[in-house]
């Protein structure tokens, strides 16, 4: 049996063909895309913590991916005799199609987005949240935009099978390729050059909307992004419009109240109590190391102070208004305005990897500020790179920075908000030792300019040269608080002091010596 080529090109002329191929393209990508945003939302639901939203949601996913498609095609389409009133929409084989092809899309997109919400770590939305971003904030600026660019080869796939599936809607006599290809061979019974022409045509959808989905990819692709480091003459040229920030005077604190107040702090996990009832004056302009041996509660506290952590008890006091309370919670708005007084800097960076280093810094200003201030905000940033040194990476993703680059990036971020005390988990434990002299470096600056910093960290030397304080933690209270002069003093033989001597290292056999 040979083919009839002749017929089988004629096909390509057939403008019945074209109109199908248009029916076939708006069905798919209208239900690709619906089904996206349907599948959005049943994956947040079934992530909610909310359980009727999770059962629902989860039902929804588990049956509409067992059913086949053509049942729910042939059911949707026969609705309206259950329903009349759904006839002039779903009696259409267009729009039952459409809606037969969304809802069993969107439980598939929803396990596709699910994987890629997940992949979002904690620290991310941990980062928006110190930088006072609200939860929608965070979820469109920061875990969306990462989320999708880890879905988008998979929801790429999804477009490629609704394609496929809409031929499935021939079975409802919707004039799309396969039912205009089976009028043709049932009247002519060429079947074998109609199926063929049937396929080109599939395959050149496919082909030509599937490489524009992929080029989208990979413009969303950050990684493949090399952005180059910034010669010396642009970096002059981005210094000259910098903006710089108000400059922090050192506060004469005398006669205010504490930046911070922590009072009878207590946090549990479980049954394991992790902060019993601490108790820590900051006043303004003052640097506090907390120190400590691993597990002791330090970085529970400060996560406290910025609400990364629920309170068991106590309070704590900012600038000597309430700010939180264990047994009951201020307004929003309150919340909102005192925690963008305070930044925090992650032990772990926690940039955002799917913005550059400047575009990192203005994420937060651009959020709390007017849309007339982008100008600004940029300007602002390039002072802030400037500051921490980093203005030739200004266009660098996170991805393309060393350690130490990430971690002043994330300092300069946090002071683009301008607060008023800045909380630091353990900055340098990340980092490589040629790169922990950078960040320190930087903590020092905003030390000489009188902000008020608590730093958790295990470098005690940094501790006892920047500090105003040095405060030890044990089992979750405060073995110690003193002044570094008062620690180093070595004719001290108070016990707390001598405690904190032995676990700095400083003159360990005479402590050794005095505390048997
Ligand atoms: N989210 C959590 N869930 C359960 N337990 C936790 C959680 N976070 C901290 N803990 C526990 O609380 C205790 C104190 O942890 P924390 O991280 O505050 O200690 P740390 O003094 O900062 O230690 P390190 O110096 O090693 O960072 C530890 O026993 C830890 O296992």
């Amino acid at each position: 049996m040979s083919l009839d080529w002749e017929y089988f090109f004629s096909l390509f002329t057939m403008s019945a063909f074209y109109r199908a191929c248009v029916t076939v393209v708006v069905l798919s990508t209208s239900a690709w895309f619906l089904g996206l945003l349907l599948g959005f939302l049943v994956a947040c639901a079934k992530m909610s913590t909310t359980r009727w939203l999770t059962i629902p949601s989860g039902i929804f996913i588990w049956f509409f991916r067992s059913v086949p498609l053509l049942v729910v095609l042939v059911f949707v389409y026969n609705m309206p005799q259950l329903f009349p009133s759904t006839g002039p929409y779903l009696g259409v084989p267009f729009i039952a199609g459409l809606v037969s092809l969304v809802i069993t899309e969107a439980a598939y997109m929803a396990e596709i987005h699910r994987t890629g919400l997940l992949s979002i770590g904690k620290g991310q939305r941990e980062a928006g949240h110190a930088l006072s971003i609200g939860f929608l904030g965070v979820q469109r600026l920061i875990v969306i935009p990462q989320a999708l660019r880890i879905s988008m080869p998979a929801l790429i796939n999804e477009y490629v099978t609704v394609i496929k599936l809409s031929s499935l809607v021939s079975a409802i006599s919707l004039s799309e390729i396969l039912q205009t290809g089976q009028r043709l061979y049932s009247q002519n019974f060429l079947v074998m050059e109609t199926l063929l022409a049937v396929a080109v045509y599939y395959v050149g959808i496919v082909t030509i909307f599937g490489s524009v989905l992929q080029w989208i990819e990979r413009r969303m692709d950050v990684p493949s992004r090399k952005p180059e480091t910034l010669s010396e003459s642009e970096c002059e040229k981005l210094r000259q419009q910098a903006l710089p920030m108000p400059v922090r005077q050192a506060t004469e604190s005398k006669g205010l109240p504490p930046a911070l107040q922590l009072k009878k702090i207590s946090k549990k996990f479980g049954e394991n109590e992790v902060l019993k009832g601490v108790d820590i004056n900051i006043g303004i302009g003052e640097v506090i190391s907390i120190i400590g041996p691993s597990g002791s509660g330090k970085t529970t506290l400060i996560r406290t102070v910025n609400r990364l952590e629920t309170l068991n008890g106590g309070e704590v006091v900012l600038f000597g208004e309430d700010f939180i309370q264990s047994n009951h919670s201020l307004s929003i708005k309150k919340t909102r305005a005192g925690m963008k007084r305070i930044g925090m800097v992650f032990q772990s960076f926690n940039l955002f990897p799917h913005k550059t280093a400047l575009e990192n810094i203005m994420l937060a200003p651009r959020y709390h500020g007017a849309p007339s201030d982008v100008n600004v905000n940029r300007k602002q940033a390039l002072y802030l790179l400037d500051r921490v040194g980093l203005l030739a990476h200004a266009n660098k993703y996170p991805h393309q920075l060393s350690g130490g680059q990430q971690q002043r990036v994330a300092i300069a971020r946090t002071l683009a908000l301008s607060p008023d005390i800045m909380l630091f988990d353990e900055p340098t434990s990340a980092l490589d030792p040629e790169m922990v002299g950078e960040v320190l470096k930087v903590i020092q600056d905003l030390a000489k300019e009188g902000m008020t910093l608590v730093i958790v960290t295990h470098e005690m030397d940094f501790a006892m040269s920047v500090s105003d304080r040095v405060v030890m933690m044990e089992h979750g209270v405060i073995q110690a608080d003193a002044k570094p002069y008062d620690i180093e003093s070595a004719d001290t033989d108070v016990p707390e002091l001598l405690r904190m001597r032995a676990f700095m290292g400083i003159d360990n056999t005479e402590v050794s010596s005095r505390l048997s």
